[in-house]
């Protein structure tokens, strides 16, 4: 597959401050790339560099193999939709959508026709005569998708473009991006977002970012079953990592010391450290909390502890314990409390050792929480190739070109 958008070791920084730090990434035609990571994290940054909005200071940026490194943005044809729906406020809708057509001079009857086919890709054909102001925050957003698509540009840049609607119109439009992104079969599209919903639901791989720098890309089925890291392991879906010592590796697994108890890590591990440890290594067990299943406290296969919280989520119950031997807490979502003691009391929790994969490292990092995830939360199971849900009918969204 070759890259449309090629970062080439490119680092940029901003005064002191080195937001994007030697940052290798491709995104082929016709995939979706989220860049997923904690708040300064540098996503912005890289998104910024593909659309020309900074300038970097070592490296290039190439797109379809062209180096546009010192290109101004508006040489670039990109479409970008940032946060913040930027439209111009005193321009109708057709006239925003039909913006960058004017300004690349196509003839009457094309722009009319183009903004009609935007416009009715994102649901707007309806509203063409109202003024930014008359529209809600959706739907100003999905008239900025509209305009930044009217170029038909080869890349589109998402930055955060859900972030400013409140949970259930982001939802809505999730769905519709991912309705769109079938429409648009060709174009290759780096999506910015700390959420890792967006991130499972919407791109094809994912590349996790940690201070400026790129930690792991993968597909997000990779990199949730097989986490390369305690980083990726813990920030996306939010794993709790067992410290324990390698006792023997295999081909039925990794046996590890940890938690009180030595466990079989028999999951799918990652090429790299974790894939061949030696025996007393140090190394991290990644258990998802709905790997964990409650056990009486002096069972043998169980991992004893205190129950310290207990939290009713809806479709399951997240359950707090602090292990005898291991880290302060580590979280189980269990469909029932049957047989779960008072907080408190003694319990044991099993493992499901099928899913458990070890991940490099001796103590687990310090991740901030993915957005709508706090650290152990559930996340969807990430099904790449599953056909999506149908497109709702609204949105909002904000959209620009990078013209
Ligand atoms: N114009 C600027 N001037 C100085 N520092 C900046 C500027 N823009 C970003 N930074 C810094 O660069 C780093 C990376 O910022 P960036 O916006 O790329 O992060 P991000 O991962 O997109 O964060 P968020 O999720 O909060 O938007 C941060 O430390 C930020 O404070």
């Amino acid at each position: 597959m070759s890259a449309v958008i090629r970062f080439d070791s490119v680092s940029v920084t901003y005064g002191a401050t080195t937001a994007l730090c030697d940052f290798t990434l491709e995104v082929a035609r016709g995939e979706t790339v989220a860049l997923l990571g904690p708040s300064g994290s540098g996503k912005s940054t890289a998104l910024k560099a593909v659309a020309g909005f900074v300038r970097p200071s070592s490296g290039r940026v190439l797109l379809d193999g062209r180096d546009v490194t010192d290109e101004p943005p508006h040489r670039r044809g990109i479409g970008v939709v940032v946060q913040n729906y930027a439209l111009f406020p005193h321009m109708r809708v057709f006239d925003n959508v039909a913006f960058g057509l004017r300004a690349r001079r196509l003839p009457r009857a094309e722009i009319a026709e183009r903004v009609g086919e935007v416009l009715a890709m994102v649901g707007m054909d309806g509203y063409r005569d109202r003024m930014p102001g008359q529209l809600s925050g959706g739907q100003q957003q999905r008239v900025a998708i509209a305009r930044a698509l009217a170029i038909r540009p080869p890349v589109l840049l998402l930055d955060e473009p859900l972030s400013a609607l409140d949970a259930g119109l982001r939802q809505e439009l999730l769905g519709e991006l991912q309705a769109l992104r079938r429409e648009l079969p060709d174009v290759a599209i780096l999506y910015v977002t700390h959420d890792q919903n967006e991130a499972l639901a919407l791109a094809d791989r994912i590349a996790i970012m940690r201070d400026a720098a790129l930690v792991d890309a993968d597909t997000s089925d990779a990199l949730y079953r097989r986490p390369p890291s305690a980083f990726t392991a813990a920030f996306l879906g939010g794993a709790n990592l067992l410290p324990g010592t390698v006792l023997s590796a295999g081909p039925a697994g990794v046996r590890v010391r940890a938690g009180g108890r030595e466990i079989t890590a028999a999951g799918p591990v990652a090429s790299g450290p974790a894939a061949s440890p030696s025996a007393g290594e140090p190394a991290l067990v990644c258990v998802r909390p709905h790997a964990l299943r409650t056990a009486p406290h002096d069972a043998p296969d169980a991992l004893p502890g205190v129950l310290t919280g207990t939290q009713w989520r809806g479709a399951s119950y997240r359950l707090t314990v602090r292990l005898d031997d291991g880290p302060e807490s580590v979280v189980a979502d269990v469909p029932t409390l049957e047989g779960t003691p008072a907080p408190g009391g003694r319990i044991g929790l099993r493992v499901d050792e099928a899913v458990l994969v070890p991940v490099p490292g001796d103590s687990p990092p310090a991740v901030p929480a993915s957005r709508d995830s706090a650290p152990g939360a559930p996340v969807p199971d990430p099904a790449p190739g599953a056909p999506a849900p149908a497109a709702p009918a609204a949105g909002d969204s904000a959209s620009g070109e990078a013209a």
